[in-house]
């Protein structure tokens, strides 16, 4: 599928959202939720435990599907369409939790990663090379490339399962990063990192979205949110109450309001 770009801005992975409903039995997990990622931009998702983050990314990605509702991807409906499909559209998601292969090498891990078949050529376009074939000394190439970008060359040859929880993260976001995607969904990229590790994830983000990439990113560490993300959208019990600059927006009584009802609950 290729990518159309936004107009006003050339970029891509105008990430839009209009209605989205999911729910598991009587609970109302994703009530009629609209807002759009624009592209270029670092958008926030965050929300008290149970707010229906995780499963609105899970609908956007592909792994589940929604009730109602329509997601596009610069402007090309991806609602509905399997997780492949959605890959190749030009979306990547990273886990809260990471998922490498333990016993690969972090290089492999990389490499397995399958080349999308069409669109827009992130990585390949910034390293200025065009289109680089599926040869593997060029794939070699690439992902030694994406590696040393996440600052992981010390560990490129050890089982991705030995190096600590923060370097996994970091291989998550190389991972996507591997398929020269337009937009990266970010699963609590700060979750159980060390400060150390924490800038260098927080720098890379900056980095990348400086060259064009669009972040939309679920976070409960409201510094990092604050200082990363260009807006914000507020998730409570299924609906967005909010919107806007995240220092705005996380002042405001009905979002505190909602976070210590959520930390109560
Ligand atoms: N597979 C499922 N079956 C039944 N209920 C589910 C399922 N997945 C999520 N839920 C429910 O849907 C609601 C939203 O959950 P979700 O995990 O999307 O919230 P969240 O905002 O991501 O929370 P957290 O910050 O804790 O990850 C919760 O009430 C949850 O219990």
């Amino acid at each position: 599928m290729q990518t159309a770009q936004t107009p006003e801005t050339g970029k891509t992975g105008r990430l839009e959202i209009r209605d989205a409903r999911k729910a598991f039995g009587s609970v109302r997990a994703v009530d009629g939720v609209s807002f759009t990622a624009e592209a270029g931009r670092i958008t926030g998702l965050v929300g008290p435990n149970g707010a229906g983050k995780t499963t609105l990314f899970n609908a956007i990605a592909g792994e589940a599907s929604l009730d109602s509702g329509t997601v596009t991807l610069d402007g090309a409906q991806i609602g509905g369409l399997g997780p492949h499909e959605v890959f190749s559209s030009g979306l990547t998601r990273t886990f809260q939790i990471p998922r490498p292969f333990a016993r690969m090498t972090v290089l492999e891990n990389l490499l397995v990663v399958p080349e999308r078949q069409a669109g827009e050529r992130f990585w390949n376009n910034w390293i200025g090379r065009g289109r680089v074939s599926r040869q593997e000394a060029e794939l070699r190439e690439k992902a030694h490339d994406v590696i040393a970008f996440c600052n992981l060359s010390a560990v490129a040859m050890q089982p991705a399962g030995s190096i600590s929880g923060g370097q996994q993260k970091l291989v998550e976001l190389a991972r996507a990063l591997m398929a020269d995607p337009g937009i990266v969904l970010l699963d609590e990229p700060g979750a159980g990192v060390n400060p150390a590790l924490l800038d260098t994830i927080i720098e890379r983000i900056v980095e990348l979205n400086r060259r064009g990439m669009t972040f939309l990113i679920i976070e409960h560490n409201m510094d990092l949110i604050t200082s990363l993300c260009d807006s914000l959208v507020v998730m409570a019990a299924g609906q967005k109450i909010a919107e806007g600059k995240p220092r705005e927006v996380i002042a405001r009584d009905d979002v505190v309001e909602a976070y210590l009802g959520g930390a109560a609950a």
